[in-house]
């Protein structure tokens, strides 16, 4: 008894930047916590071919200064260039010689970068957290993978939010300048106290949660805004979450933590600013995006903001005459938050191991444009993720002339809950076995959703719920499509589509239908589907035209509608029999059609 649901992937919309967008829900979810506080070695044991997988020793090029033990680790598995400071110019030529490259803010990996690599550069590692100066929707078309190193500086981050807040509430900066100069302004530079006031936290994520955490032990009360933190985290280390317009208007300090998105891009803007407490006072050490400079020296001027300390600007380094840095209440640093000894080790070690696993072709668990699927849901899918790509091989290569596929099925037979079979992977897969046999198109688990909608192939899956032990994750896969003739008509089934469907046996791919046919043969080597009319002999003809040349048969089987009727017969090889061997099985009178598949 089976019964089916069924979800449509729609792949008829133009592209859009998703991944950020995705990046930023999945931050918020707990699968991203889960992937975020994994050990980092878990991630060795993800099936290699989900990615890519490297031939010769792989080229990692380090544009922006990597902690030693980074480069280190990397050195164990590539050739390193550690070349600093290289101009946009400079960065696209090289590129096209190198699989990986390893960046931290002050680098733009424009889509030029991807264009200039030929196709070369698979990783893009990103040794910290933003990942803003990577044109990701680029990326992604490229099928190059972008990694970040999400965790290891947080602290320093936080660290660094409260050193500003606190020097900015007591002048530090300002003062300092003015011993320095010769001054003793006791009366100039009186503060403000922290303890009783509202910090309001924008942006409730691991940065500003740990700001929240530090402010809470100097006494202020804090409140939060995050349209994606959930209110028990938060409410856990004694924080409101709240509405970004109560935040900004019941806050003495306001203190920046989201990511630059379009929806966070000037989010303190005029408008805002004249929502907030006159007095109030910013910090941001998120990213200068954020903030509408040109506003936030008018709120200044206009004594709306009594003072701001910014580590991050638009543009960085920012112009020395600029009159935000001039600002006698701005206090600056230079993009310092992730700038500690310790924050820059680990996020060297984060980052070469995210970018070693992804050359390796592990799948990353701090990938930004690729899902994100738990260790062991991948080792338990290996064998699946294996007989996607092959079923779409082989589904493909029936097609009469390959092109023209716009329509496929794919059926997942399965004993489990519906929501308990993240079919992702098998899709990318599938995708891939469907497009890289009749085009130059490199498609992995980053491109594969991109890809098939560029070339509007529309692949609707179904889930096929049956009866029996869940223990394995999915009985059969079923890739039907439609609309096409095929070159070898048994494929077609009753509904009109070509359809093969596959099974894993023993941990092994297995087709196991074709068209209407039962057949069983191992997805190894190549396959010769053979429809004859069923009579005695027949395997022992085939089998004798391959040995005569020395074509090792791996496997055989024949499924027929009834005795003496019509039969499929599905013929493993190991090796490409040559056209004339073919030429010569067609010629057996009792075939009908026969196709030769490479899997
Ligand atoms: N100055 C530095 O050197 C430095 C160092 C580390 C991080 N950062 C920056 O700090 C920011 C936070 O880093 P993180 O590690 O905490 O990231 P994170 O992803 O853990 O947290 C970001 C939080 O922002 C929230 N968010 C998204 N859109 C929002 C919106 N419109 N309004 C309010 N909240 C929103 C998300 O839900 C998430 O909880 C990033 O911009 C990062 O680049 C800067
Ligand atoms: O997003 C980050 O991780 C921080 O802004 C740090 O950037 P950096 O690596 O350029 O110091």
């Amino acid at each position: 008894m089976a019964t089916s649901a069924s979800s449509t992937i729609n792949f008829s919309t133009k592209p859009s930047r998703t991944s950020l967008s995705w990046k930023t829900r999945l931050a918020s979810s707990s699968a991203f916590a889960v992937a975020a506080v994994s050990p980092r070695r878990d991630q060795r044991q993800y099936p290699r071919f989900v990615i890519f997988s490297m031939g010769a020793k792989p080229t990692v090029l380090v544009a922006e200064k990597l902690g030693e033990a980074g480069v280190d680790l990397l050195k164990e598995f590539a050739d390193v260039d550690c070349s600093y400071n290289l101009s946009p110019e400079e960065l696209r030529n090289k590129i096209s010689l190198c699989d990986a490259l390893i960046v931290r803010s002050g680098t733009k990996v424009s889509r030029e970068v991807f264009e200039s690599s030929g196709g070369r550069l698979k990783v893009v590692g990103r040794a910290g957290v933003g990942i803003d100066n990577v044109d990701l929707a680029a990326a992604t078309e490229h099928g190059c993978l972008v990694v970040n190193a999400p965790t290891a500086n947080t602290v320093a981050a936080a660290e660094h939010g409260i050193a500003l807040l606190t020097a900015m509430a007591r002048n530090i900066a300002q003062a300092d300048a003015s011993v320095k100069a010769g001054k003793w302004l006791r009366n100039k530079y009186v503060g403000v106290s922290l303890v009783g006031k509202t910090l309001a936290v924008m942006g409730f994520g691991k940065v500003g949660s740990e700001v929240a955490r530090r402010a809470k032990g100097l006494g202020m009360h804090v409140i939060a805004h995050d349209p994606y933190a959930p209110a028990d985290r938060a409410r856990a280390i004694g924080v409101e979450l709240v509405s970004f317009d109560e935040a900004i208007a019941s806050a003495d300090f306001i203190s920046l933590h989201m990511p630059l998105t379009p929806a966070t891009k000037k989010v303190l803007n005029d408008e805002t600013f004249a929502k907030m407490k006159k007095g109030v006072r910013i910090v941001n050490v998120a990213r200068g995006g954020v903030i509408d400079e040109d506003a936030l020296v008018r709120a200044l001027d206009a004594g709306i903001v009594a003072q701001a300390a910014l580590d991050v600007f638009t543009v960085e380094p920012p112009s020395k005459d600029s009159k935000l840095i001039q600002h006698e209440n701005i206090t600056a640093t230079p993009h310092l938050g992730a700038s500690t000894m310790e924050a820059q080790e680990g996020v060297a070690i984060e980052i070469a191991e995210a970018v070693v696993g992804a050359l390796k072709g592990e799948l990353a668990a701090t990938a930004v444009n690729a899902p994100m699927v738990p260790a062991e849901v991948l080792s338990e899918l290996k064998p699946f993720v294996e007989l996607a790509e092959k079923l779409g091989r082989l589904a493909v290569q029936l097609v009469t002339g390959g092109s023209g596929v716009k329509s496929v099925k794919v059926t997942y037979g399965s004993a489990r809950a519906p929501d308990d079979l993240d079919t992702r992977l098998l899709r990318a897969m599938i995708t891939k076995g469907l497009i890289e046999p009749i085009s130059s198109a490199f498609v992995n688990l980053v491109n594969a959703d991109f890809t098939a909608k560029q070339r509007g192939l529309r692949i609707a899956e179904e889930r096929s719920h049956l009866n029996g032990s869940p223990e394995s994750p999915l009985e059969f896969i079923r890739v039907q499509i439609a609309n096409v003739e095929s070159k070898f008509a048994s494929a077609i089934s009753d509904s009109g589509e070509i359809r093969v469907e596959g099974r894993v046996k023993d941990g092994i791919p297995h087709l196991t239908k074709v068209g209407s046919f039962e057949v069983d043969v191992s997805l190894e080597g190549s396959i010769i589907l053979c429809r004859q009319v069923d009579q005695p002999g027949m395997i022992g003809k085939v089998g004798s035209i391959l040995s005569e040349e020395n074509v090792n048969v791996s496997f055989m089987s024949v499924g027929r509608i009834a005795p003496r009727k019509h039969a499929v017969m599905a013929i493993g090889v190991d090796e490409q029999p040559s056209k004339e061997s073919l030429k010569r099985i067609g010629e057996i009178p009792a075939v009908e059609e026969f196709v030769y598949l490479k899997l």
